[in-house]
């Protein structure tokens, strides 16, 4: 079953003009003009129960207003959405039992009473027993190590205390899909971690769907198979994560360090015959870029052998570089080389954009 599904999806704002000048502003006072932003624009994805999703985009990508008509919090312009089975804006009261929400931005708990008594007031909100809220709750608590901090109010938590128990908040009543924006947002690299590691096991344990907004493309790499990408309200990208370093990574590079001093021209003449281009770093390191299309083992087995070496360092393509160029670009099919595709792909003439709905767990 899919947990969301959405189809030409579309939210338009309303905004007030601002006229210029004195005369302007008298105008504005008795008339005010408007114009319409579309902030998503017609977009269309699914996303099948237990998958990690993540949605990434720059700032005003329109990120945040899809989140909150998945969660029910704004009502489309136009299109269809379903997610856990209801329509969210509609069925808000039986929606919200079934979802799990987390802004990094704002809190769902109450400022100035303990932790613990925020969470008893959620239990009431969504009306968990309360077997099943004591044993959540001690479920969660262990897990995320918070036993310390229940009694003490939300405003003396540190931003990495305070998101643990947000997470505690938003799965309480034990939700199948989990929507968080920005959830690491601010946090240093051990909470952030700790908050990968948790949102792992929660979905390997429990199947939770997550879909997960970020800027941090970290938790992306350490969460995602499959990430959808947003430009100026329209989907540029939806796919495995692998598939778009595939594609769109330029190569990989070599770093050998020998035991003697080479030359440029010992180093190329090792690898003769084969499209790679070698630069030295000193006299005994140098390095080899490889298009993405040939073996790293192919260069490997042709240089062992000939020379000592004490090192090797092989540098991975980078998903931060990436995102960045397609971003500027605006569009994610630009690079495809059919030199890229493995042989049957190329055979069969595949030449879908990666826009198409491609996400790993679809297949
Ligand atoms: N309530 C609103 N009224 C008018 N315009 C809005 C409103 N909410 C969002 N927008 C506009 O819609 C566009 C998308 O905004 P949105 O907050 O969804 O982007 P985002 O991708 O979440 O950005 P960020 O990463 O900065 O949070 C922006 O141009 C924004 O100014």
């Amino acid at each position: 079953m899919l947990a969301i599904d959405v189809h030409q999806l579309r939210k338009e704002f309303k905004v007030q003009k601002n006229r210029e000048g004195l005369k302007g502003a008298l105008k504005d006072l008795f008339k005010r003009e408007h114009t319409e932003v579309a902030a998503v624009k017609d977009i269309s994805f699914q996303i099948p129960q237990g998958e990690i999703c993540g949605y990434i985009g720059e700032n005003g990508a329109g990120k945040s207003t899809t989140i909150k008509m998945l969660t029910g919090i704004l009502v489309p312009t136009s299109g269809k959405l379903v997610v856990n089975g209801y329509i969210p804006y509609k069925d808000r009261e039986k929606f919200v039992q079934g979802i799990g929400v987390v802004f990094g931005q704002r809190s769902q708990l109450w400022w100035d009473i303990g932790v613990i008594e925020s969470f008893r007031l959620l239990r009431k909100v969504y009306r968990v027993s309360d077997e099943d809220f004591r044993r959540r709750l001690d479920e969660l608590v262990e897990t995320l190590q918070l036993q310390e901090l229940l009694n003490r109010p939300v405003r003396k938590l540190s931003l990495g205390q305070r998101m643990r128990c947000e997470l505690v908040a938003a799965l309480l009543h034990n939700p199948s899909i989990l929507f968080l924006d920005e959830p690491t947002i601010g946090l240093d690299i051990v909470v952030k971690m700790e908050i990968r590691e948790f949102l792992k096991r929660l979905n390997r344990e429990q199947g939770t769907t997550i879909l997960l907004t970020t800027h941090d493309l970290q938790d992306i790499e350490a969460l995602c198979s499959r990430v959808i990408m947003l430009d100026d309200g329209s989907i540029i990208y939806d796919g495995g994560l692998e598939e778009l370093k595939t594609r769109w990574g330029k190569g990989r590079e070599v770093q050998f360090q020998f035991t003697d001093p080479v030359s440029l021209d010992d180093v190329t003449f090792m690898t003769s015959g084969l499209d790679v281009r070698w630069s030295l770093e000193n006299e005994v390191t140098a390095k080899v870029w490889i298009p993405r299309e040939m073996n790293v083992s192919e260069v490997l087995s042709k240089v062992v052998g000939l020379k000592d070496i004490s090192d090797i360092k092989i540098f991975e393509t980078n998903t931060d570089e990436i995102v960045r160029e397609i971003y500027q670009s605006g569009s994610a099919d630009a690079p495809r080389d059919l030199s890229a595709l493995s042989s049957n792909e190329a055979e069969a003439g595949e030449k879908e954009p990666i826009k198409a709905g491609t996400g790993a767990g679809e297949s």
